[in-house]
This record gives structure tokens, sequence and C-alpha cells, in this order.
């Protein structure tokens, strides 16, 4: 068993799964990988099936009923990595927006490099690394980016971003059953919720490029939860330090 699970979440994902897995696998560290799939109607998780037998105890699958939002499947995989007992727990998606070579860089900033989270992300430096998307949804990931650390002050300059290495600490420390949000926002509310613990989030600059193969699952719904959320988030609670969040949140 590798010390680190990367945890794939998917829907509808059968033009990259297969591709995305093996991408995984072909990596000097040696990462275990779990598959969260919600049931995909392009049959995503019996690809992973037959690929099980060709990676045993390295490939994971979770199949749940239906599709039920990023966030929540993210839940699912963190608590079966908990009890499995992963010291690293990495989030990517299916789609090769996150360069699987980048894995090894957000592993050694936790593990190497004191982070109890790693995120992957793009805004680093005044700069707005991503590739392939519309200027219409670059402003909108910058900006969000840009709203949540104004409205909550959480010191991260991507926000929204999906690529993250969390030590195992982080999420054994979180009550994961607290988490409101099920999309996107999810991954805002995590870093934020890590930020309050005093956890130490450290950024490491990647390149985002959009996906080939494939749509994304973003939707209007997605973006009011995290306009609305992030109020509420901040409504809800300021920062602590580590010594006194534990007894908070
Ligand atoms: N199981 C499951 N998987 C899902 C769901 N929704 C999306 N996914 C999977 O989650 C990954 C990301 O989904 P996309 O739809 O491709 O995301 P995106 O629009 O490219 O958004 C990315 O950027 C956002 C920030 O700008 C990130 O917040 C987000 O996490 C993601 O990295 C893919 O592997 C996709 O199959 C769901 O409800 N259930």
């Amino acid at each position: 068993m590798s010390d680190v699970l990367v945890i794939i979440p998917t829907y509808n994902e059968r033009e990259n799964i297969e591709l995305i897995i093996r991408a995984v696998f072909s990596q000097k560290k040696a990462f275990d990988i779990l598959i969260v799939d919600d049931n995909s109607p392009d049959k995503t998780a019996e690809i992973v099936a037959d690929l099980i037998g060709e990676f045993p105890e390295r490939l994971f699958l979770e199949v749940r009923n239906e599709k039920t939002g990023l966030g929540t499947a993210y839940i699912h995989g963190f608590k079966w990595a908990l009890k499995k007992g992963y010291e690293y727990i990495i989030e990517m998606d299916a789609d090769f927006s996150h360069n699987p070579n980048d894995l090894i860089r957000l592993y050694a900033e936790c593990a190497t490099n004191n982070a109890d989270v790693a995120v992957g992300s793009r805004y680093l430096k005044g700069q707005i690394n991503v590739v392939n998307w519309d200027i219409k949804r670059i402003l909108l990931s910058y900006f969000a980016s840009q709203y949540v650390r104004i409205v909550t002050s959480i010191p991260v300059k991507d926000t929204t971003a999906g690529f993250v290495c969390y030590r195992k600490e982080v999420l054994e420390t979180i009550d994961l059953d607290s988490i409101q949000f099920v999309g996107y926002a999810f991954q805002i509310e995590l870093k934020f919720k890590a930020w309050k613990r005093g956890f130490n989030i450290k950024e490491v600059s990647i390149i985002f490029t959009d996906r080939i193969r494939g749509k994304s699952k973003m939707n209007g719904s997605i973006i009011s939860e995290a306009i609305f959320g992030v109020l509420k988030m901040r409504l809800n609670g300021l920062p602590n330090t580590k010594e006194n969040a534990k007894s908070t949140d």
C-alpha cells in the first residue's frame, strides 16, 4: 500500500478514465487511486472495474447510487481513505485539467516541506495559469477566488482549486460531516476550515489545462451556492489559531 491516495471523482468520464489512471500509475512515486463514481450513465465504473484486475491493491472503486455533487463524492472518498490509513490524500480531476506529473510536487510540499495542505494553484505571483478556458470562465474563476479572499481573509490565492494534497491529520480534525457545500464550493469550505484550524496551507504553482475530452459539470446552481455560501461561511466563523480552534467549529 502506498502512503498516498489520489481520489478522482467521476461522472461520465469514459473517454478520460483509463488514460488518467495509467498516467497516475506511470509516475515515479507509487500512488494508490480511488475512483468515486456516481453511477455514470456512460459506464465509467465498468472501465475502472476491468482495470482493477491489472492493478490489484492499487486501484479502488466506490460507486454511489446517484450524482449528488462533487463535494459529497470527495467526502465519501476522504472517509474511505482515513479508514484505510493513508498519510496523504490528494484530490484530482479525471480530465487531465490537472497534470499527473504535478502530483509529486504536491505530495513533496506536504511530505518534505512541512505543508499540511498543498494547493495546486493557478493564480500565484499575479499570473493566471490557465490553458484553453474561454475568457468568461477565466474571469469567473479568478474573481471567485478574489471574492473569497476579500470576504473571508483567507491567505490562499486559488481557493476554488481542485488539485490539493491533504495531510491526513487535516481531514481527521475537520468534522467532515459538518461540510455544508455539496458542489464545487466545497473546495473553498475545506480550505477555509483547514485555515481556521490553524493548519499550514502552501500553494504550488500549476498550469490548469481545460479538458479536451468530455464535458465540464459546472452549472448555475454550483455558482450560486458559492456566492451565497461564502458569505454565510464568513458570518458563521472567523479564523482561529490551532491552539484555540479545537474547541470551536
Ligand atoms: N462523483 C462525482 N464526480 C463529479 C461530480 N461533478 C463533477 N465530478 C468530477 O469532478 C471532476 C471535475 O469536474 P469538471 O466538471 O471537469 O470540473 P471543472 O468545471 O473543470 O472545474 C474544475 O475547476 C474548478 C475551479 O475552477 C474546481 O473547483 C473543480 O474542483 C474542478 O477542479 C471530474 O473528474 C468530474 O467527472 C459529481 O457530482 N460526482
